[in-house]
This record gives C-alpha cells, sequence and structure tokens, in this order.
C-alpha cells in the first residue's frame, strides 16, 4: 500500500505574514503523518521561515522550482544545494507553468531531478497534457514521454522515491477536474511506463499524485482510485482549513 502524499503548492501567493499565520493555525491541528504525507511548497523567499515554524510538525516543507546547478551566476535562481541547506524536504520540478513561462524542457527537468537528489530533495515531478493534446487523443503519449524524459538516468531507489505528479494542464485554477476515473487511466499509464523501463517491484512502489482544481469535495472519490497515491493541490491549499480537509482525506484514502 503506497502512502498518500498531500502537497500543496502555494505558487505566488501569500505574503510571509499570511505564511507564517498559517503554520500556526495548521500545527495547532492533529493530523496522523503516519497515514499521509503533507508538503507546503512555498514561495521561496520565506521558505526559511516555514521550515523554522513547522519543525517538529506533521508538515514537511518543499520549493516550487530549483536550478540544476550547486552555485553560480544565474541570477534570481536557486540550487537544490542551498534549499537542503535550509532544511527544504522536497521540491516541486517541471510544472506545466515553468515549462510555459520559464522554458523548462524535458531535459532540463530531468538535470533538475537528478540534482534534487544530489541534495537529498524529493523531486515532485509534474507532467499534463494541453486541451488540445487531449483532443487529439495523445494524452497517454504525451505524459509516457514527459516521464521517461524526467527519469532517465535515475536508479530503481532514487525513481521509488520519487512522487509523479499528473497534471493536465486544462485543468489547473480552471475549476474542470478531470473526472477520477480518466485521471485514473492516465495515473495507471504512468505507472505502466515505469514498469516497462524499470519492472514490478518499481512500479508499484512508486506514488502518483493527481493535480488539477482538487479540492475538498472532490479529493475523496480520487483518492479512492487505484493508482492514485495523492494530490498535488493549488488555490484549495492556501486556506489551512481547505487543506486539511484534504490532509484528512488523505488520510483516511
Ligand atoms: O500545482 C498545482 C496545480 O497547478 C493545481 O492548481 P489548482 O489546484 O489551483 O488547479
Amino acid at each position: 500500500m503506497r502512502k498518500p502524499v498531500i502537497a500543496g503548492n502555494w505558487k505566488m501567493y501569500k505574503t510571509l505574514g499570511e505564511a507564517k499565520e498559517f503554520a500556526l493555525q495548521l500545527k495547532e491541528l492533529q493530523v496522523d503523518s503516519t497515514k499521509v504525507d503533507a508538503v507546503i511548497c512555498a514561495p521561496a523567499l520565506f521558505l526559511d521561515q516555514l521550515v523554522q515554524a513547522t519543525k517538529g510538525s506533521f508538515i514537511s516543507i518543499g520549493a516550487q522550482t530549483m536550478h540544476e546547478e550547486k552555485e553560480g551566476a544565474f541570477t534570481g535562481e536557486v540550487s537544490g544545494h542551498q534549499l537542503k541547506d535550509l532544511g527544504v524536504d522536497y521540491v516541486v520540478i517541471g510544472h506545466s507553468e515553468r515549462r510555459q513561462y520559464f522554458n523548462e524542457t524535458d531535459e532540463s527537468v530531468n538535470k533538475k531531478v537528478k540534482s534534487a537528489f544530489e541534495n537529498s530533495l524529493t523531486p515532485i515531478i509534474c507532467v499534463g497534457e494541453t486541451l488540445e493534446q487531449r483532443e487529439q487523443n495523445e494524452t497517454e503519449t504525451i505524459v509516457s514521454n514527459q516521464v521517461m524524459a524526467a527519469i532517465e538516468g535515475l536508479t530503481e531507489e532514487q525513481l521509488i522515491q520519487s512522487i509523479i505528479a499528473y497534471e493536465p494542464i486544462w485543468a489547473i485554477g480552471t475549476g474542470k477536474t478531470a473526472t477520477a476515473d480518466d485521471a485514473n487511466d492516465v495515473c495507471q499509464a504512468i505507472r505502466e511506463t515505469i514498469l516497462d523501463g524499470f519492472g514490478e517491484e518499481v512500479a508499484s512502489k512508486v506514488r502518483i499524485q493527481y493535480g488539477g482544481s482538487v479540492k475538498p469535495e472532490n479529493i475523496e472519490e480520487l483518492l479512492s482510485k487505484e493508482h492514485i497515491d495523492g494530490a498535488l493541490v493549488g488555490g484549495a491549499s492556501l486556506q489551512a482549513d481547505s487543506f486539511v480537509k484534504l490532509l484528512e482525506a488523505g488520510a483516511n484514502a
């Protein structure tokens, strides 16, 4: 049985004060961390304070991207080495917004994933198709190719530790969720891609999230599906009460 992992992606929302207030609210709540992994992926500028504010709690902190080099003249960037030094444990890599607005490619995603492991960070690797690709029945091919490119050269152990987030681009922030069955079908196709390359034992252990307009009202059905092991959540992770409902659904899945 794979342990569900619920990750909030705050994107470019919240001030430091709001982030600290959120952490305080969460700390007062009980979530059974043996049953669900809880992650907040926050803007880089207050990762440090959030790591300190959530120390000893059930919450882990993640970044939303990273540079693949350890250090260098890369203005505005943050490296995996720097993230680990802060006490960050997770990093989102290859989010469709990064691919669309910041020119991330399958190749750079693969480099970042490898660098994440070199720095003992758990990568949340995002893949997903556009609406046009879905309408042309290309979803599984596109997504499988993205997965293969992202995990190229990883060891079995690294792949087992990786989290893959299937996020259909047309479902992000739009209120349109893939049906639970459609999401499960694509997550199954991702697992089969891993199975082809790495075998049954590895494929059965990799956690695959769904992301795209996940909210308290639809998460239970999504998590009831065989191949969906958690969620990467944008909008519904911004309020503590909503995020806790998502975690409770994860713990009860
Ligand atoms: O990383 C999260 C996804 O982009 C989903 O965002 P959303 O839950 O606001 O649709």
